[in-house]
């Protein structure tokens, strides 16, 4: 049976409006408008808690062909504000398929529009950058659409999305403190397929509590917003730094470069795909990666710290990764848990478990001494 359809509109910050259909759920939504380039990925990119706050458009035109499962989420429902496409298909296709998209997405009580040109918004945004948007099913005129637009954003996002409280994933042997920025359940998976007793823990736990635990790793999670926001984060992270061998990831990177002195800054319209090539330096190899940030590591500010380079974007040459030239504490801007995209850079998960196992055995070595 057919969904329920609205006329829906998504105004731009910057007065564009783009008249379409909506599905989901009806309403006024408002964020960042930014687009993803996968073309396949949609359930994960609906969970993915980095999402959290901002109106996703997809670029590939056709939307919701293989439906949805339990399986494929990154967390426990969606995040993003609104979702953006050309077409979405209203009858699925897949044998893992339990759900459509409109009905998912109304569940959550999250706004679709579709049957609009999506080519002309992500060209908009990439030359204009991010901006802020809303998608409304209602009458609001376009005058308080833009007026409501101008007020700040949130800036506690990583709050709304860390766990509540500390849980445990029982495993292997090597404890990991996961820490909780806003993390995609697939980081949890990639740790316990190798051996790992993973210890869940909320984004404002202090490097004393989680050293309380005797972790033999820490892990630090994607999650959403402005790294320097999480300031409480920036210090718990330049805590722990030394003391335990940490791995960070899209905003745990940002926030171990924050802690190790250099900078960060937005970029006009960030990554958000499944397939960014990155250079590892380290062994001249190219990884397609999955991506989905909007701030980066100014290469600029890498002069006055201890951060070596070690990953680099082939498309734009910014900064994918680095690596403490002292301490055992590495990073990348990327997703190599992959959900969705391809699992080139697992790698990097067996890199932390070497890590961890070296260091409890004593025998680490600096990456100074090694280069
Ligand atoms: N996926 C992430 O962790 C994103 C990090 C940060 N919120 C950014 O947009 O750059």
């Amino acid at each position: 049976m057919a969904e329920e359809q609205w006329t829906a509109r998504l105004v731009l910050e910057d007065g564009h409006v783009f008249e379409g259909q909506s599905f989901g759920s009806a309403g006024e939504s408002y964020g960042e408008i930014v687009f993803n380039t996968g073309m396949t990925g949609y359930q994960e990119i609906l969970t993915d808690p980095s999402y959290y706050g901002q109106i996703v458009t997809m670029t590939y035109p056709l939307i919701g062909n293989y439906g949805l499962n339990v399986d494929d989420v990154e967390s426990r429902g969606p995040h993003v504000r609104g979702f953006v496409v050309r077409e979405f298909s209203e009858v699925p296709s897949h044998f893992r398929s339990m759900d459509n998209l409109s009905g998912y997405l109304k569940k959550n009580g999250i706004i679709g529009i579709s049957g609009v040109d999506t080519r002309k918004i992500t060209k908009l945004i990439r030359t204009e950058g991010t901006m802020r948007a809303v998608l409304t099913t209602l009458d609001t005129p376009k005058e308080e659409l833009l007026r409501r637009l101008s007020e700040p954003l949130q800036k506690d996002q990583i709050d709304q999305v860390t766990t509540q409280s500390t849980y445990r994933c029982p495993g292997g042997d090597r404890r990991i403190v996961a820490m909780d920025f806003g993390m995609k359940s697939g980081v949890v998976r990639s740790l316990l397929a190798r051996d790992c007793d993973v210890i869940v823990v909320p984004a404002r736990t202090t490097a004393e509590e989680i050293l309380s635990w005797n972790p033999h790793g820490v892990m630090l999670s994607n999650g959403p917003g402005d790294p320097q926001d999480a300031q409480y984060a920036i210090e718990t992270v330049s805590k722990l730094m030394g003391k335990v061998p940490i791995f960070g990831i899209c905003l745990g990177h940002q926030l171990i470069a924050l802690a190790s002195g250099a900078q960060t800054k937005k970029m006009r319209f960030g990554h958000r795909g499944v397939n960014h090539p990155v250079k590892d330096l380290r062994t001249g190899k190219i990884a397609i990666t999955s991506q989905n940030h909007g701030y980066m590591v100014d290469p600029d500010s890498l002069g006055d710290t201890d951060l070596a380079l070690s990953h680099v974007n082939q498309n734009d040459g910014t900064v994918e990764g680095l690596v403490h030239r002292y301490l055992p504490v590495f990073c990348v801007q990327y997703h190599p848990e992959a959900r969705p995209g391809p699992d080139d850079s697992d790698y990097l998960f067996d890199d932390f478990m070497k890590m961890v196992d070296d260091y409890r055995q004593g025998r680490w070595i600096p990456y100074a001494e090694k280069s």
